[in-house]
């Protein structure tokens, strides 16, 4: 904290506020105004062409309150509505107003009849409040201002200013021309361009900082805070195409998110990844170790699909990033397809449809059949697996499944003991295998051979799952009377040129990785990832990771947070606990989760602690990562 005296001037109106409070007293006045509509536009225009400086800020204000036709018994209830508008990052850094009560001044061009109660709330008297003066008729009515006050002149701020003279370094926070000329007549020395609800290019081009909120401009001034980083500060990059639901949310929560519609190579992402602290990607992204290693502010990887092979998760383990992903939000997705896709093969639709494209008409039954009392068999039975054997015993088919684990068999479905079992009976077999190395190619010419004579396989599980060669040779030997692929060994990164054996042989259905591609499952994925992050980011909470020991979390207020991520060697523990003790701080909770590999400790702590602290606990050997809450 500098030990210089600095004095804080605040706009009110859209900075302490979210709004602008003429504008409020409009809705309130015009409520039952025919043209209320009209004239709120009208008064909002003027009101912009003010703070802009493209009319003079007298006249602004003299149209207004002609607009306005507001008497004094509007104030109360505009008072009333303002407190609910006090600027969020405000409202949780009441302690900053408190402590620095005596350095805080709000100098306004709006109205101390409304501003004077909503900042007392601040610790701000009126005495420090510099703002204009309504003038009232005799029955109450706003008819004009107290035209001698300097605030309700052009420029007014500097003139204010000037006659304060204040000792000491002045910094000005606002959002409009009225606050930035302060520091260019030289009567402030730093303006801060205050955007958390508004954002004005000429007050953004002309500010020494732009602070998004008050978090910004206490931890550039390293001053207290609620926020022991700002959020905005946190940057997440989101590949691939992910949901826009994900970038709102995660935008609303005070992030900074940038969005890119492919996925990028290896290179690419270590470029970008250098100032990244969170990154989103779907099946395309490879998250190699080299990646993993060059990005040293990578914290969380969100993969917003099921699949978390393209990810290396020990790698990340090991530098500390958490993984998370969504394994149930595009299941049913998966699971329609299967079912659509089953009964078109089982029809030859595709073959027909071609046909008919091609201007060749073919009716016929041949080798078309009902899925009704056919076999289906599932290899993998989990979360898609389990889904699907339900739906396909409601039309009617009679389900058998394989799985490696054992699983408890839904409805009327018949567990195999053998995937050989399975393959000889299924008149369609299908593939629903979690995407662990260990299955590749696990689908081979072996596996086609054991299949019953014109039986039907479809792969909606993963590319590598499938030997291609052996699937072609099967389809063109007659022995597989059609096939629905979904996913490749080899997937481009983008939307372009392809090719696969599989084309252009006949009964074959062939579709890009789209079995999760739904508004649906999108929408949903691009809800729970998001929530999962957020989860990490703001309390240190790890439920679900794929990689990391799990750790649910209390929610913790007036407190801090410190996560520590360290190696799971003996006396990691011993060495934190003996730190926080030298350091006498109180401690509120512990938690503590390991695996093999890693441990995570999450210490809350009553407010105040000497920070030398973190640079002790950054210290202590087998430290990988480490972070402050709150
Ligand atoms: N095409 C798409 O767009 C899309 C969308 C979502 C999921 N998927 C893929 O679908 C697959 C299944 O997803 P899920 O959510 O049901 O996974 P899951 O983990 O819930 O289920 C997979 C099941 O397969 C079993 N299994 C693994 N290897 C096996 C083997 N060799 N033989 C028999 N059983 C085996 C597991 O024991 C498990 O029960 C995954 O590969 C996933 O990546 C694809
Ligand atoms: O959306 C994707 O890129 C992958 C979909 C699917 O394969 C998954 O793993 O969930």
């Amino acid at each position: 904290m500098s030990s210089k005296k600095r004095n804080y001037i605040f706009d009110f109106d859209s900075t302490l506020t979210r709004v602008e409070a003429l504008d409020v007293l409009a809705e309130i006045t015009l409520a039952n105004n025919p043209k209320k509509d009209e004239i709120i536009e009208e008064i909002i225009n003027i009101t912009n062409l003010g703070i802009d400086g493209e009319i003079s800020f007298t006249e602004s204000l003299e149209k207004r309150i002609k607009l306005l036709k507001a008497n004094k018994s509007d104030l109360s209830p505009l008072v009333d509505e303002l407190k609910k508008q006090v600027s969020s990052s405000i409202e949780r850094n009441k302690e900053f107003f408190e402590l620095f009560a005596e350095d805080i001044y709000v100098i306004s061009c709006g109205f101390k009849e409304f501003i004077d109660p909503i900042v007392a709330e601040y610790n701000i008297p009126s005495k420090r409040v510099f703002a204009n003066t309504f003038e009232f008729a005799k029955d109450g009515e706003i008819i004009g201002f107290d035209a001698g006050n300097e605030l309700s002149k052009h420029n007014g701020k500097i003139e204010c200013l000037q006659n304060l003279k204040l000792e000491g370094e002045v910094q000005v926070i606002g959002d409009g021309y009225s606050d930035y000329v302060t520091r260019e007549a030289g009567v402030a020395d730093t303006f801060f361009a205050y955007t958390e609800n508004v954002s004005r290019d000429k007050t953004t081009e002309n500010a020494d900082h732009i602070a998004p909120n008050l978090d910004e401009f206490l931890y550039v001034n390293k001053l207290p805070r609620n926020i022991s980083y700002p959020k905005h500060r946190i940057k997440i990059l989101l590949l691939e195409n992910v949901h826009p639901d994900a970038f709102k949310k995660l935008s609303k929560d005070g992030f900074t998110v940038e969005t890119v519609a492919k996925s990028l190579s290896e290179d690419e992402l270590i470029e970008k990844l250098k100032d990244v602290h969170v990154l989103g990607i779907r099946s395309k992204t490879q998250v190699t170790k080299k990646v993993i290693e060059a990005a040293e502010k990578l914290m969380v990887v969100g993969a917003f699909c099921i699949g978390t092979k393209q990810i290396d998760l020990e790698t990340c383990k090991e530098n500390g990033i958490v993984v998370f992903n969504a394994p149930y939000s595009n299941t049913r997705s998966v699971v329609e397809l299967a079912i659509g896709e089953i009964i078109m093969l089982m029809r030859s639709v595709f073959q027909r449809s071609t046909e008919l494209h091609n201007g060749q008409w073919n009716k016929t039954a041949q080798g078309s059949r009902e899925v009704r009392g056919k076999k289906l068999g599932i290899i993998g039975y989990g979360n898609i697996g389990k889904q699907l054997s339900i739906l396909a015993e409601a039309l009617g088919m009679d389900v058998y499944y394989y799985d490696v684990e054992d699983q408890l068999a839904l409805g009327n479905a018949t567990k195999t003991d053998t995937l050989k079992e399975l393959l000889e009976i299924s008149d369609v077999v299908t593939l629903h295998v979690d995407d662990n190395a260990a299955n590749k190619n696990f689908f081979g010419e072996k596996e086609i051979a054991q299949m019953k004579d014109g039986a039907h396989l479809v792969n909606l599980s993963r590319g590598f799952v499938v030997d291609i060669k052996a699937l072609v040779a099967g389809l063109k030997s007659g022995k597989l009377a059609g096939t629905a692929v979904d996913v490749y060994p080899e997937e481009p990164r983008k939307n372009g040129a392809f090719y696969t054996e599989l084309k252009g042989l006949p009964n074959v259905i062939l579709t890009p990785h789209v079995g999760g591609s739904t508004e649906e499952a999108q929408k949903d994925i691009a809800d729970f990832v998001p929530n999962k992050i957020m989860a990490y980011m703001n309390s240190g909470n790890t439920v679900d990771a794929v990689n990391f020991p799990n750790i649910r979390l209390p929610r913790q207020t007036n407190a801090h947070r410190f996560l520590h991520i360290h190696k799971n060697v003996p006396g990691v523990m011993a060495k934190i606990n003996k730190i926080l003790a030298q350091f006498d701080l109180n401690i509120t909770g512990q938690y503590l989760s390991t695996d093999e590999k890693v441990g995570y400790v999450i210490t809350d702590l009553s407010k105040k602690y000497n920070h030398k602290v973190i640079t002790k606990l950054k210290e202590v050997e087998g430290t990988i990562k480490f972070r402050v809450l709150y």
